[in-house]
């Protein structure tokens, strides 16, 4: 609604701080953990490398169990002793956990390469993977500990941001050393570099961690069990399939890493091909994360978790036969998309199911990837112990083509076994996860990609049909987030189109009915607290059923032209992406709420949401109170909705000014009116209307 006057500071920020990186000890922290976080995705490359250095003379096959020794001690530690650390770890100093922590990877670190033998690399390895443990459960939750109180569940995403980004930056590092380490010393590969420079970062980090003042302890530290998590299943029993999924995943995923090193060797690439694999998995991975539900919009969520299991496989049954180096890079990078689409995909499954109940003493309960998490985690740790000896036992097998050789590797073979694999478990995943039996699923992802929610022609209701044959008038409706100036367009546009001779019915959503009123106060007013995002959804949406039943169908029955601020877009965009509900789930409940009607075309106003509600005057309401990060995901979910959809949408910045706006709004509109005369208007309304520059 429009409200003027004098700009106003957003009511989810504390007095004098707009966001967490105006934080300076929280920033410091963040970098400090950056830096630890760089070390510790380093360490894994380099300790896998100095081991098959150190095999260097050995066949295959030893050098595979070697790496592969390696990778089973930096996981056991996370496995089984990470439900020993967290009630530990809550009573010491987070400063001084995370300095010794740095400081002695230092140490270990550093020894390796000065003892230069493999019985002490497999234990440094699980020794540092210890202290990983201790350092990530306080990493997690150390950051929250320096800001008020409203922001810390992001400061916890923040934190967990800083520890996942290095591992891309950690392979391209990884890479270039060994580069530099065969152009400097032209004697084949020299992992100790790798480690020397591992071991300096940590020394940095440990330089980081010191300079910083105290990090106080209000946040608990918490450590789950991934064993028992494993056998108590997900905290959401409905998702059938889910575990499944996240096993095809880690075992794709894990499958390339296990046996990358000896791989990219047989492929002539040595340390550098190594840290090229691992760089094109991690930052497909990091790109997938991000993707992840964004991509296909209203599509299922649970039919696109199998798909991007089945894509994964299908990328490491690819990468397993291929004898390029730069293929099996590229392909790597796509199996790490869609390895990270699906982990977020199944993330945004779990808690789009999440049960809204009390929290429980439990932290894995508390968590909902808790249950992936140890899916994953177990996963990977019998990948690494099971691969490579696969692949020594399989040994590598000649063929004489005709015209060309081809020589199949053990490693080949091992990741064609687990791509296999990983596509059995997707394939049956997708089949339990799916939630649209019976609707095809090349028609399902048609309407996605045309941003709709594919419904068969016999599933429409009847009725809905009638009317829409019926309906002669054209639906407009304005959205955008707060204080972007939809009122203001909205208003302008029904003058103009009045002044032109339409029979125009201005409407708004929430509360355009009776019954909207008093749904609109329920849903707005800041006393209400405690309300479900479940049940807040319903009620948008019983608000919108009302809406469309009693104002905009007769409307459009009669033939006027229907303004709206706001309509099912803002559900997608409030209680989807920034509630965090499956998109998808939304938009099901809206189409049937709505009898499917969906405007004819979408003014989307794009602001910053600082600027938007620094516009508005009245005190802020249940919705415009939530914190930054809620708008922010609003926002985003706007531009995906838009992006999805275009021909629906006219997207305007709306700093522009309002005058300029209006006009363009103008032009569009010209665009989709009736032609010449808007059927049923001058049987309704006995004017012409004459539309004039
Ligand atoms: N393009 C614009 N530039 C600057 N201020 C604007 C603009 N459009 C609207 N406003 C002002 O912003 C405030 C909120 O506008 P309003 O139309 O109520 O937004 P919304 O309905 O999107 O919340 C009002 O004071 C309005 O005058
Ligand atoms: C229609 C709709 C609104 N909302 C929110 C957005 C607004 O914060 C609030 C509507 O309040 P209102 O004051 O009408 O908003 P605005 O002036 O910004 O148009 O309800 C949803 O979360 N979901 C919805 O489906």
């Amino acid at each position: 609604m429009t409200r003027t006057g004098a700009t106003r500071p957003h009511p989810a920020a504390p007095p004098g701080v707009s966001s967490l990186s105006s934080i300076r000890p929280f920033r410091r922290l963040w970098i400090a953990l950056s830096v630890s976080g760089l070390g510790h995705w380093l360490s894994v490359p380099a300790l896998t490398a100095m081991a098959a250095t150190l095999t260097r003379g050995d066949d295959a096959a030893a050098r595979a169990q070697a790496v592969g020794g390696v990778l089973v001690a930096l996981l056991v530690p996370a496995v089984l002793l990470a439900p020993l650390a967290g009630a530990a770890l809550s009573r010491l100093d987070r400063r001084l956990t995370l300095l010794v922590a740095d400081a002695l990877r230092f140490l270990i670190v550093l020894s390796v390469p000065l003892l230069d033998a493999l019985p002490w690399t497999f234990a440094a390895a699980f020794l540092v993977a210890c202290v990983s443990v201790a350092w990530s459960a306080v990493a997690a939750t150390a950051p929250a500990g320096l800001v008020p109180a409203e922001l810390r569940p992001a400061a916890r995403r923040s934190a967990a941001r800083a520890m996942c980004w290095p591992a891309p930056v950690a392979a391209v590092v990884f890479a270039f050393v060994a580069l530099i380490a065969k152009g400097a010393f032209g004697e084949g590969d020299r992992a100790d570099l790798a480690l020397y420079v591992t071991a300096g970062v940590f020394l940095a980090a440990t330089a980081g961690v010191a300079a910083l003042g105290e990090v106080p302890g209000s946040e608990p530290v918490e450590t789950f069990s991934p064993v028992k998590t494993l056998f108590q299943g997900p905290r959401v029993p409905g998702v059938r399939g889910l575990g499944l999924a996240v096993v095809g995943v880690a075992l794709a995923a894990g499958a390339v890493v296990a046996v990358a090193r000896v791989h990219t060797g047989h492929l002539g690439g040595g340390d550098a091909g190594y840290g090229a694999v691992l760089t094109g998995l991690t930052s497909g991975l990091g790109f997938g994360l991000f993707l992840g539900p964004r991509v296909l919009g209203p599509f299922s969520r649970r039919r696109l978790l199998g798909l991007a299991v089945i894509a994964a496989a299908l990328a490491l049954v690819v990468v397993s036969l291929v004898q390029n180096l730069v293929v099996v890079a590229f392909v790597t990078a796509f199996l790490g998309v869609a390895a990270g689409a699906a982990w977020s995909t199944a993330s945004a499954v779990l808690a789009g199911d999440e049960p809204s109940d009390e929290p429980s003493d439990d932290p894995a309960q508390n968590r909902p990837d808790a249950f992936p998490r140890s899916v994953a985690l177990v996963t990977a740790l019998v990948v690494a112990a099971a691969v490579p000896p696969l692949a020594g036992v399989i040994g590598s097998r000649h063929y004489d083509l005709g015209d060309g050789d081809y020589d199949f590797q053990g490693t080949g073979a091992a990741m064609l076994i687990a791509g296999l694999l990983a596509l059995l478990a997707g394939l049956v995943a997708f089949r339990r996860l799916d939630d649209r039996h019976g609707i095809p699923l090349v028609a399902d992802l048609r309407a996605a990609l045309q941003g709709r929610v594919y419904t068969p022609p016999e599933q429409a209701a009847p009725e809905d049909r009638r009317v829409a044959r019926r309906e002669r008038g054209v639906f407009i409706a304005f959205e955008g987030g707060e204080g972007a100036g939809k009122t203001t367009q909205a208003r302008l546009a029904a003058i103009w189109l009045r002044d032109h001779g339409y029979d125009v019915v201005a409407t708004q959503e929430p509360g355009a009915t009776k019954i909207g009123m008093r749904l609109r106060a329920m849903l707005l007013d800041r006393e209400t607290t405690g309300l479900s995002s479940r049940a807040e959804s319903l009620l948008y949406a019983a608000d919108r059923a009302d809406h469309v039943a009693n104002v905009i169908r007769p409307a459009m029955e009669r033939g006027s032209i229907v303004v709206s601020d706001r309509y099912v877009d803002s559900s997608l965009a409030y209680q989807g992406y920034g509630r965090e509900q499956p998109v998808e789930d939304i938009a099901r409940v809206n189409d049937w709420a709505t009898g499917g009607l969906i405007p004819d075309l979408t003014v989307l106003l794009e602001v910053p949401p600082r600027t938007g509600l620094g516009r508005l005057s009245a005190p802020a309401d249940r919705i415009e109170s939530e914190p930054d990060e809620f708008h922010e995901r609003v926002r985003a979910g706007f531009h995906a909705l838009a992006e999805a959809e275009p021909e629906r949408y006219l997207v305007l910045d709306a700093s522009r000014p309002q005058g300029e706006l209006s006009r363009e709004i103008q032009y569009r509109i010209r665009e989709i009116l009736p032609d010449p005369i808007p059927a049923g208007t001058e049987d309704v309304t006995s004017t012409f209307p004459i539309i004039t520059d």
